[in-house]
């Protein structure tokens, strides 16, 4: 398997280039996808174990990529590396098990969740207010902005908290950390406005820095939490890092105000079910997904003939990491969305022509699509633009598996123990795919190449932002915009990686997605950022996330 020779000289491999990568660049992630592309070989070792430690193996393929993740399970497994970093912080999270006896029962606990009647029934118009939140309060930036940049990080990353606290613990609990910067901001008196726009007020050019509201404590001990699984999993040595953090910061009130808030509302929970004192099968009075895990714990309890247990370890860290799981990565990937859209102007207007068209009783009416319309009307180019953004904004760049057994990948032998990376970026996904021997390939991958064919995009234009490319003409050809669908499987893309190990919350990211991006470019034309604003540097920590984010809004007149 092709290799750096100079790395496999070194005692210590490729981990001087690696810690090098993340201190100059903070992206040490894109560094390892420049050394598999260095290789020019699909398959390639990289030696990140000191001392002559066993290789990791890097895949940049996305055909042996989804059949090792789709169609090779019992080979490949959750890696023990995210269990050693991520599970130092989350111990019980299914994320973190082997897909064993035990990861089946906790997804079982939250089964149902992902479905429509959940998620738009219930999830939707919780997360759609809060966004209206955000559409509100850059109302009153751009005014205040007038023209010039400012940055979206903080607010897009509150809103995202929001709509998983929406999402999991619905209105039952009132804290939330947009509201506190709309009332901040509608607070601001002409003196105050003007200091804001300080000196630069003549720069077209120069960002405003808005200053963020206080927030509650609970929302401030979420978001610390958040920042500690971070710097956990991202640590080369994530027990010591946690020593650390119970030693010399104050890591014990957050986590036990966290986890205080998160006791509260699973026994507030359990009190709102036993009032309805109704049959176990009625879940009428279910609002939130902490409402539904109860629930289905006493359905199981009552199954089983056992005691309900609600504040278990087991459920502590499953609340916790839906919340830690689905803000970070939404409110990376809308990061990207909105430097995608500056930038693309064009499939920006065309992307607010599809809404204004699909949408045409709120255009008539002069209002904001409803929560339910934008939940239910077909619209693809809408998909496209936030598949698009997906792929081109890598916030997770690849999975990761295990080897479980000895096993052979692309014709090379790979033994049991090793860990596979596996990336959704560079060759096959954002680059020309690189030559194959189709019999190097995996039976089973050639046997889905013959019955389905093979998924590849144009290799000219790869790289480029172009939502156009998921759109299909009903009958399967590819064509331009009118009377065309969306296609999912158009080409190569695994943002939420595949098979029965990927990401669990898809369809809730979907659809806050749908609903930010809908309501942000209804109401808001991104316009271009100047250069030193718009580069594509990221940083890779929890999420693959941009290192500036700026935008520059203008109303849109209905
Ligand atoms: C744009 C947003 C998101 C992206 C890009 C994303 C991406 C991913 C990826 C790549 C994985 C790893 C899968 C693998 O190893 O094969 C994953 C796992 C997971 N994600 Fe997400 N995710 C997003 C949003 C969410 C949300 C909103 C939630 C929940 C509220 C969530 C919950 C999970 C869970 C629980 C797993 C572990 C599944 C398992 O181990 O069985 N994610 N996600």
């Amino acid at each position: 398997i092709p290799y750096n020779h100079a790395s496999a000289r070194s005692l210590l491999g490729d981990i001087p280039g690696f810690m090098l990568a993340a201190w100059r660049t903070r992206e040490p992630i894109t560094w390892l996808l420049s050394q598999a592309r260095a290789t020019g070989s699909p398959i390639s070792q990289i030696f990140l174990a000191p001392f002559g430690g066993r290789p990791f193996v890097t895949i940049t393929d996305f055909r042996e990529t989804q059949d090792i993740l789709v169609r090779r399970g019992k080979e490949f497994d959750r890696s023990s590396v995210l269990t050693d970093t991520l599970g130092v912080a989350l111990p019980h999270h299914h994320i973190v098990r082997k897909t064993d006896a035990v990861w089946r029962s906790q997804r079982r606990l939250l089964q149902d969740l992902m479905l429509p009647k959940f998620l738009h029934g219930i999830a939707a118009p919780n997360i759609y207010a809060s966004v209206d939140q955000l559409v509100q309060l850059w109302g009153s930036k751009t005014e205040i902005a007038s023209g010039r940049p400012f940055s979206p990080e903080r607010d897009i990353y509150y809103a995202a908290l929001d709509a998983v606290l929406e999402f999991g613990f619905g209105r039952n609990f009132t804290h939330r950390a947009t509201q506190p910067q709309l009332d901040a901001m509608l607070k601001l008196g002409p003196e105050e406005v003007q200091k804001l726009r300080g000196e630069e007020a003549g720069s077209a050019d120069t960002p405003v820095e808005f200053v963020n509201a206080p927030l509650h404590e609970t929302i401030v001990a979420i978001l610390d939490s958040g920042d500690i699984v971070e710097a956990l999993q991202s640590s080369p040595f994530p027990r010591l890092g946690l020593w650390f953090q119970k030693t010399f910061t104050n890591f014990n009130k957050t986590w036990n105000t966290k986890n205080q808030f998160l006791e509260d509302e699973i026994r507030k929970a359990v009190d709102r079910m036993e009032k309805q004192d109704g049959e176990a099968s009625d879940e009428s009075w279910v609002m939130s997904a902490v409402d539904h895990i109860v629930h289905r714990e006493r359905g199981f309890a009552e199954k089983e003939g056992r005691k309900a247990d609600y504040w278990t370890p087991v459920i502590r860290d499953e609340v916790f990491g839906f919340v830690i799981a689905g803000h970070e990565t939404v409110s990376t990937t809308m990061l990207w969305g909105l430097k995608l859209l500056g930038d693309n102007q064009d499939a920006q207007s065309t992307l607010r022509m599809a809404l204004q068209s699909a949408h045409s009783a709120a255009m008539a009416e002069k209002r904001n699509p409803s929560a339910m319309e934008i939940a239910h009307t077909n619209i693809p180019y809408l998909d496209a633009a936030i598949e698009e953004i997906l792929r081109c904004g890598p916030t997770v760049p690849g999975a990761m598996r295990e080897c479980m057994v000895d096993t052979v990948i692309l014709g090379h032998r790979i033994p049991k123990g090793t860990q596979v990376f596996l990336f959704n970026q560079g060759a096959s996904f954002r680059e020309p795919t690189l030559a194959v021997d189709e019999k190097d390939r995996s039976p089973s991958c050639q046997a889905s190449a013959k019955e389905r064919g093979v998924r590849e995009w144009d290799p000219e234009n790869m790289d480029a932002f172009r939502p156009e490319r998921w759109l299909v003409q009903a009958d399967g050809s590819s064509g331009e915009r009118d009377g065309l669908v969306f296609d999912s499987a158009a080409g190569p893309t695994m943002p939420f990686s595949l098979g029965l190990r990927a990401c669990w919350g898809r369809r809730l990211a979907y659809l806050e997605m749908r609903i930010m991006v809908t309501m942000l470019v209804w109401n808001f034309e991104l316009l271009p950022c100047p250069p030193e604003l718009s580069d594509y540097a990221a940083v890779d920590a929890m999420t693959h996330k941009p290192q500036r984010a700026f935008v520059r809004l203008q109303p849109v007149k209905h």
